[in-house]
């Protein structure tokens, strides 16, 4: 069961930017991290699934139902947060929640089990301009929340959190997702904390999306890369060329081989041979960062 499929979606701006031809397939029960540079097209296609924007081509559906600029039913759902949320700062974190509950038709989330979910029931009755940005970002997730959503769509939601506003919001999405089922699809420029909760990723770039799938697959796609310590790198990089690989060098006692062509026993025997003082050799895990860069053919920036 897919919650969100789209098939050739596309929305561009003066013909252009945008996004073109999106195919995203996001699986119910999922924690789904939408990533991309700037300017990627990630705030396009979390408006063009929220019905906040008309879509050019293609289509969309939330848990089989087809939405569209025309038909929004689907939305019922659907509960999201698109950059900062909308509060009343002169009204407490508890009724800003009655104002939306009021607001809503039907059927709701009780106020105290929202506010107990994001861990807010002790400053409920505070005025929201006391809250911090992380407690501002909680109660928006509590809002987003009253409307017992199957699937939430948070765009950038740790825009501005400080560490521990971003642990504290890493552990609310996670538990969302374990303990009541609700599939997340968050947009994020922040790599190693999508790493943390994603079970499955999407890279955008320039408007189409360059991969999709989960963590693990991605990592065996592109494999790990080769990491070799030795005394003179520039030396050992010199070798590794003459051998027919593409070594990079790291720094002045580190050379990586991102997809070595030989075996590793192989490439070792190779450089011993040739007198390298090697210290130590193997495979290093890929930070999704790196993965990231290799796709979109970025540099990474340090
Ligand atoms: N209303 C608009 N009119 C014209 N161009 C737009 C409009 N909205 C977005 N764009 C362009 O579409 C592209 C994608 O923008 P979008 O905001 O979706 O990217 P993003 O991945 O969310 O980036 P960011 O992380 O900076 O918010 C950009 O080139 C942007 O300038």
């Amino acid at each position: 069961m897919l919650a969100i499929q789209t098939r050739g979606l596309t929305r561009r701006f003066d013909g252009r930017h945008g996004v073109t031809d999106l195919a995203l397939e996001v699986p119910a029960g999922s924690v789904y991290g939408f990533l991309g540079p700037n300017g990627a097209g990630k705030t396009t296609t979390i408006r063009l699934l929220l019905a906040l924007l008309r879509e050019e081509a293609g289509e969309i559906r939330l848990f089989g139902e087809p939405l569209s600029w025309t038909r929004r039913a689907p939305l019922s759902e659907v509960g999201s947060m698109v950059e900062t949320p909308s509060l009343y700062p002169h009204l407490s974190g508890r009724d800003n929640l009655e104002v939306t509950r009021l607001l809503l038709d039907g059927e709701t989330a009780s106020i105290d089990e929202a506010l107990a979910l994001v861990g807010l029931t002790a400053d409920a009755e505070r005025r929201v301009r006391e809250y911090s940005l992380g407690m501002r970002q909680r109660l928006g997730i509590a809002l987003a929340l009253m409307r017992r959503p199957r699937l939430l769509v948070l765009d950038e939601p740790t825009n501005g959190l400080d560490p521990a506003g971003i642990v504290e919001l890493r552990a609310l999405l996670l538990r969302l997702a374990g303990e009541r089922g609700i599939t997340i699809f968050l947009s994020s420029h922040l790599l190693s904390e999508v790493e943390q909760i994603a079970s499955h990723v999407g890279v955008l770039h320039q408007g189409q999306l360059l991969f999709q799938g989960t963590q693990e697959s991605l990592r065996r796609r592109h494999g790990d890369p080769l990491a070799i310590r030795c005394g003179d790198a520039r030396a050992v990089c010199d070798s590794l060329a003459h051998l027919g690989e593409q070594p990079q060098l790291l720094d002045e006692g580190t050379v990586s081989v991102p997809a070595p062509r030989r075996a590793d026993h192989e490439i070792n025997r190779c450089l011993i041979e040739r007198g390298h003082a090697i210290h130590a050799f193997g495979r290093r895990p890929h930070s999704l960062e790196t993965l990231f860069f290799e796709l979109t053919g970025q540099e990474a920036r340090t």
